[in-house]
């Protein structure tokens, strides 16, 4: 099930950060259309809570990306640094302090846990569960999802109890259930975190594969596996709430190596 379906809202309240007060009332959110060739346009995106003690905490801080379509970008930095806010923010599921905001519709997030969000009773039923809104003929229900399930490689599941799945299997249905709605851009948050080898590689060629099957499909990758980054098209790197660096897969991984051996050095010394 895509959660969008549950979460497909603008009110924030609904979401797992619903605790935080944010300062919505200051904001200055302008929305502006992005072009042909970008799925993704941020400029200075801030976020900020209010704390207990009634101050404004910077969670995020004059975060810009531009992704271009089809393709697929990865997000990386320490725990904390905010990740999944700025994922969030991009998914609607949030709203910025500040900063302006383009993102290609529709537009699916995937969750870490796949147990949060695969719950219908079997692997068709997950997949078909958001196309209820569409007003679609039982044959181009049954259409859509096989396709969606072909392209992650899970077509031969679709009678299986979900409960019966691996993690990485869930994790693919997951996104099968928002290729079905015909989501443009997939914001996907840790989805490798808890699984094996097998399952990591299996949920990667399905993003691989929709993304190619499609064309036009859009992918945000949140990951700390930095073996990952050799299948994105480019990736950002953050820290302390802003992003600190962009570019190509390779060339975020030799960013990251240094940082991890400069840390390395300044505990043996
Ligand atoms: N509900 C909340 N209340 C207060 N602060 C929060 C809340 N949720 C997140 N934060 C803070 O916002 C910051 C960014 O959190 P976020 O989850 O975006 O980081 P992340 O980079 O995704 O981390 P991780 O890699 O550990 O998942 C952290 O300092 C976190 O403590």
């Amino acid at each position: 099930m895509n959660l969008s379906t549950l979460f497909h809202t603008s009110n924030p309240l609904l979401l797992p950060l619903h605790s935080i007060p944010s300062t919505r009332s200051q904001a200055v959110l302008a929305r502006f259309s992005v072009g042909g060739d970008v799925a993704i346009e941020g400029k200075n995106l801030n976020f900020s809570i209010t704390t207990k003690q009634g101050k404004l905490a910077p969670i995020l801080q004059d975060c810009s990306l531009r992704i271009p379509s089809g393709q697929l970008w990865m997000l990386l930095g320490p725990n904390g640094c905010g990740k999944s806010t700025l994922l969030k923010i991009l998914a609607g599921l949030l709203n910025p302090t500040s900063g302006t905001l383009s993102v290609k519709r529709p537009r699916s997030f995937v969750f870490q846990n796949p147990d949060h969000q695969v719950v219908m009773p079997t692997v068709e039923a997950d997949v078909a569960f958001g196309l209820g809104k569409f007003n679609l003929t039982d044959d181009e229900v049954r259409s859509r999802v096989s396709k969606a399930l072909d392209a992650v490689g899970m077509v031969n599941y679709i009678k299986r109890p979900v409960q019966t799945l691996s993690g990485g299997q869930k994790q693919r249905v997951a996104i099968a259930g928002a290729l079905a709605e015909a989501c443009k851009v997939l914001l996907l948050d840790e989805l490798t975190t808890f699984l094996d080898e097998k399952d990591q590689f299996g949920v990667i060629k399905a993003v691989k594969n929709s993304l190619s099957a499609s064309g036009e499909i859009t992918a945000l990758w949140v990951t700390h596996r930095l073996e990952e980054l050799e299948f994105a098209d480019g990736a950002f790197y953050m820290e302390n709430g802003r992003i600190v660096k962009q570019g190509g897969g390779a060339s975020i991984m030799g960013f990251i190596r240094a940082r991890q051996s400069s840390y390395i050095n300044q505990i043996n010394s």
